[in-house]
C-alpha cells in the first residue's frame, strides 16, 4: 500500500482486520463526480464535465467492483466515450501491474508499470491501497473517482446528453430502495464472500459464511415468484451488483474463499438470474473467467503455489455461449 506517496514493502493482499479477525475493506479516497455540466456531484469537487474521450476507466477483470463499472459502461453505451485499460489479473508485491497477461493492457497514458503510480501522480502524498476501479481525467491528469458505486451512478446519468440511452440503472422511483438494498447486499453478499475468504479467525469465518448463505437464501426466495430481476421487470444496479458476485461464485469463492455450504448452481433462481444477466446487453463481453481464476487463485496468502483449477467447465461453456450469441 501507499504511505504518504511511497509504496511500502509490507504489502499484504489481505486488507485490514479488526480485533476479532474480521476482514475490513478500505474506504475509497477520490470521490469527485463527472456531471453533465461540470458542477459538483454529491461528494468531492466540480470541474469534471461529461465529454467524449476525456475520461479513462482502469479496471481489473478479476475484481467484482471494477466489473460493475464495466457493465454499466457497456449497458449505457459508453464504450466509445470512456475508453478502458485492463490491468493484469494477479496482484504482485507492488499491487496491480500493467501488461503481460493475455487480455491485459499496457498503460497508454504514462507508460506506468503499476497502478500505484497513477495514485501518486494524482496525489504525491496519498496514503492507502491502490485499488481498481480508477476513473481518470486525461485532460487534467487527475483521478476523478475510485469508488465503483459512484462510477456506476455517474455513468447512469452524466453522459445522457452525449449518448442518450434506453436503460436507467437507478430510476428515480427506485433509487431509495436500491440504496438501502445495496447496503445490505454489499455487506452480506458482495463483501460477504471476502469476509469469509479473508477471515483470520474461525469465529470470523463462521460468522461471515453463515451471513453469506443466509443472504443467498433470502435473494433466492425473493426471486422465487418468477420475477426476472430483483425489483421486477426492470434490470437495475442491484441486479448488476448481485451478478458480479454470482458469476465468480462457483469459479472462485466456493473453493478459494471456503464459501462451500452450497454452490451458486444449487440456488436455481440465483443461477437463472446470473445466466439472464450474462445473456443481456453484451454483459458477457465484460466477463473473463481466465482473469477471474488467475486473479483469485493467484492470491499467495490463500494459495501459495498459485495453481489455478481447471473448472468449472459448465460455467466456461455458458460464458462462451453468451459471448458468441452477442
Ligand atoms: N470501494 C472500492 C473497493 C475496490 C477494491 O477493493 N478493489 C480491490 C480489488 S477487488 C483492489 O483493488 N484491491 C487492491 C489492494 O487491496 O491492494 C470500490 O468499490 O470501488
Amino acid at each position: 500500500m501507499l504511505i504518504d506517496g511511497k509504496w511500502t514493502a509490507n504489502w499484504q493482499p489481505v486488507q485490514k482486520a479488526d480485533e476479532k479477525g474480521r476482514f475490513v475493506r478500505q474506504d475509497s479516497s477520490f470521490r469527485n463526480w463527472i456531471t453533465a455540466d461540470g458542477s459538483a456531484g454529491p461528494t468531492g469537487t466540480g470541474g469534471f464535465k461529461a465529454e467524449a474521450g476525456r475520461y479513462r476507466l482502469y479496471v481489473a477483470l478479476i475484481c467484482p467492483w471494477a466489473s460493475r463499472t464495466l457493465i454499466a459502461r457497456k449497458l449505457k453505451g459508453l464504450e466509445e466515450i470512456v475508453p478502458v485499460t485492463v490491468v493484469n489479473p494477479r496482484l504482485d508485491d507492488q499491487g496491480w501491474s500493467f501488461g503481460g497477461f493475455p487480455g491485459a493492457d499496457a498503460d497508454p497514458l504514462y507508460g506506468a508499470l503499476h497502478l500505484h503510480e497513477l495514485y501518486t501522480r494524482a496525489d504525491p502524498h496519498v496514503s492507502g491501497r491502490a485499488t481498481v476501479p480508477v476513473l481518470w481525467d486525461e485532460k487534467l491528469g487527475v483521478m476523478v473517482n475510485n469508488e465503483s458505486a459512484d462510477i456506476v451512478r455517474m455513468f447512469d446519468t452524466a453522459f445522457e446528453g452525449i449518448a442518450p440511452s434506453e436503460i436507467r440503472l437507478a430510476p428515480e422511483d427506485l433509487v431509495a430502495e436500491i440504496d438501502s438494498e445495496s447496503a445490505r447486499i454489499y455487506r452480506r453478499y458482495n463483501n460477504g464472500v471476502y469476509k469469509a475468504g479473508f477471515a483470520s479467525s474461525q469465529e470470523a469465518y463462521d460468522e461471515a459464511v453463515t451471513e453469506l448463505f443466509d443472504e443467498m437464501a433470502r435473494i433466492e426466495d425473493r426471486l422465487s415468484d418468477g420475477r426476472p430481476f430483483y425489483f421486477g421487470d426492470r434490470m437495475t444496479e442491484t441486479d448488476i451488483r448481485i451478478f458480479v458476485t454470482s458469476i465468480r461464485f462457483d469459479a472462485a469463492y466456493h473453493g478459494l474463499f471456503k464459501c462451500n455450504i452450497k454452490r451458486l448452481e444449487d440456488h436455481p433462481n440465483l443461477q437463472a438470474h446470473m445466466l439472464r444477466l450474462l445473456n443481456t446487453g453484451g454483459i458477457a463481453e465484460t466477463v473473463d473467467l481466465e482473469h477471474i481464476k488467475a486473479g483469485y487463485y493467484g492470491i499467495k496468502a490463500l494459495n501459495p503455489l498459485r495453481i489455478v483449477p481447471a473448472g468449472p467447465a459448465a460455467l466456461s461453456a455458458e460464458i462462451a455461449k453468451a459471448k458468441s450469441a452477442f
